[in-house]
């Protein structure tokens, strides 16, 4: 992840370049207003006519590049995040669904809220706080090295004290960022939970039990923050007491060395300025450190949850879905039971041929139908597609090849038309085909808007029956090889079911493969083959 932070590796370097000119210029005018004090006091009016022109000038340009410091930062933090996020986010679909589906999702949300948070706080504008205050701390010795040279080793030991101080503190620090995002992970799940148990909290009048535990978890994480935040008061504390009374060391050195007439008051001026600057950047910097130091913790976390991911090399490409898929003495178990799913099952499905799969609850039927999608490989025997071992074959060729109707209907806050067609081109034609023979003609013209009706929130506004119909057009539209049933038609009425039922079975260029409970007795027939799976887990 990290190595993705050299990408923007060029905004954070015109970023610094522009806070470099900008604490440059800056220095430049104070060093020029001291001089021109020192004029003053001598009374060298001449020198003063002469120089206080380009110090008005050079001061006025503190303007503009104070904006171009402020938008620079903004591009750098902005193209940062973005690409934090974008490589998460594709790390994320790099994922086996099989593999993803076992996880809890709770974990990539807190991950891409609240970790990423964490991130943009303590990692992408901290490396540039650090920079830029650095810049700035070796203007402020600059400024001093104009005055005495001796100065600079007074600054070093201003540095090396309060690094001493943000090492130690860095470790607590860490501790306590990871701790607060662990809470953060079974905060969201939690809430994930009982916002998706909404109802069941209504109807059975769990909202006192739940808000009860909800303030539990909320105070367990609020003290987390104020731990880190009581922590970062004792570093902050403690660093000032060491800048300040470092700073009040250099200034009575200088103020003797003024009255020793070692130096004129706008040297005096001088070094008590540059040592002010030299101050804001080292508190910013030293504060910065440890919540820098805590980044990896959260990064390493990051990065965890994107393990898990399937390490065998998919290498067969799969153009076109020709002949036939086979079973071969294929059986099944989750990895985490050693319970049989399916055994012994050999069974051949020809292409184009219609197939119904039956059987009791629990028998295996959708985990059949997962071996078919690909979602996990079989424990043993082979799955083959054309000849090549299933297993061996590129997912993203074979994906292109399939389209799913399932029982779990999944709606995206779109019209219904991007619903049916998911964001792909398809003619007009092509699309009034897909709902007609999802049986979705009547519920089209009769939305205010037609097609271009917004289904919100996973399909609120629709009922349980349209949305299913909604997911047969979209399979439908997408003219896949083989099409994979799942409970298709449990929310729709037995009449409609029935009807695109045939409708589907009547397609000639589609292998289709159905699992159901039901068995119709006048589409029994339109099937080249009825298989019934039998329990073998008990
Ligand atoms: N992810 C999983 N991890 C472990 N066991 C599972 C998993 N999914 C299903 N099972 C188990 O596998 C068995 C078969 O489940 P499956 O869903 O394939 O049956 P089914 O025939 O489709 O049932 P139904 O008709 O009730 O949907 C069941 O005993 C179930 O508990």
């Amino acid at each position: 992840m990290l190595k993705k932070l050299y990408k923007v590796l060029p905004f954070l370097i015109i970023a610094l370049v522009v806070s470099a000119a900008a604490a440059l210029l800056d220095g430049l005018v104070t060093r020029d207003m001291m001089g021109l004090l020192d004029y003053a006091l001598s009374g060298d009016l001449e020198a003063i006519r002469e120089r206080a022109p380009k110090l008005l000038l050079t001061a006025t340009m503190m303007v503009p590049l104070g904006i171009l410091e402020v938008a620079a930062n903004h591009l750098y933090k902005r193209k940062t995040n973005v690409k934090l996020k974008n490589y998460y986010i594709s790390r994320v679909f790099l994922k086996n669904i099989s593999k993803f589906q076992k996880e809890n999702t709770a974990r990539y949300i807190s991950a891409m809220t609240n970790d990423f948070n964490t991130l943009e706080i303590n990692l992408i504008a901290v490396i540039h706080t650090v920079c830029s205050n650095l810049l700035s701390f070796l203007v402020g010795i600059w400024l001093l090295s104009t005055v005495d040279k001796k100065l600079i080793a007074l600054a070093i030991v201003l540095i090396l004290l309060n690094l001493l101080i943000s090492l130690l503190t860095s470790k607590p620090t860490k501790k306590a960022y990871k701790e607060r995002s662990d809470l953060f992970d079974d905060y969201t799940t939690y809430i994930k939970e009982i916002l998706s148990a909404f109802h069941i909290v209504k109807n059975y009048n769990l909202q006192e039990r739940v808000t009860e535990d909800y303030n539990k978890k909320s105070e367990v994480i609020q003290q987390k923050g104020y731990i880190i935040e009581r922590l970062f008061s004792f570093i902050s504390s403690t660093q000032n007491f060491m800048i300040s009374s470092s700073i009040y060391g250099i200034i009575g050195g200088v103020g003797y060395m003024a009255l020793t007439g070692k130096i004129t008051v706008g040297g005096l001026l001088l070094v008590v300025e540059g040592v002010q600057r030299m101050n804001w950047p080292v508190f910013q910097i030293i504060e910065s450190l440890p919540k820098l130091f805590s980044s990896g913790n959260i990064i390493q976390k990051i990065e965890g949850s994107l393990g898990n991911t399937d390490s065998h090399v998919e290498t067969i490409a799969l153009k076109e879905f020709k002949d036939k898929i086979e079973f071969k003495d294929v059986a099944f178990h989750y990895e985490e039971d050693d319970t049989l799913i399916l055994s012994d099952v050999n069974l051949e499905f020809k292409k184009n041929g219609k197939y119904l799969i039956v059987g009791p609850s629990g028998g295996g039927k959708s985990t059949l139908l997962k071996l078919f999608r690909k979602y996990f490989n079989p424990t043993q025997g082979s799955i083959y597609i054309d000849g090549h071992n299933m297993k061996d074959v590129k997912r993203e060729d074979y994906f292109l090849k399939i389209a799913n109707i399932e029982q779990q209907v999944f709606i995206f806050e779109d019209t219904v038309l991007n619903n049916i067609t998911l964001y792909k081109e398809y003619s007009e034609e092509e699309i009034n085909q897909a709902i007609k023979m999802s049986g979705l003609t009547d519920f089209v013209e009769k939305l205010p808007k037609g097609l271009d009706t917004v289904i919100y929130d996973n399909g609120r506004n629709i009922s349980g029956g349209e949305r299913s119909r909604i997911v047969i057009a979209r399979a439908l539209l997408n003219k896949a090889s083989i099409l994979f049933m799942d409970e298709a038609f449990a929310s729709l009425d037995m009449e409609r079911a029935r009807e695109i039922e045939k409708t589907i079975l009547a397609l000639k260029d589609i292998t289709v493969i159905n699992v159901s409970h039901v068995l119709f007795k006048d589409t029994r027939d339109m099937y080249d083959r009825v298989i019934t799976i039998k329990k073998t887990a008990y």
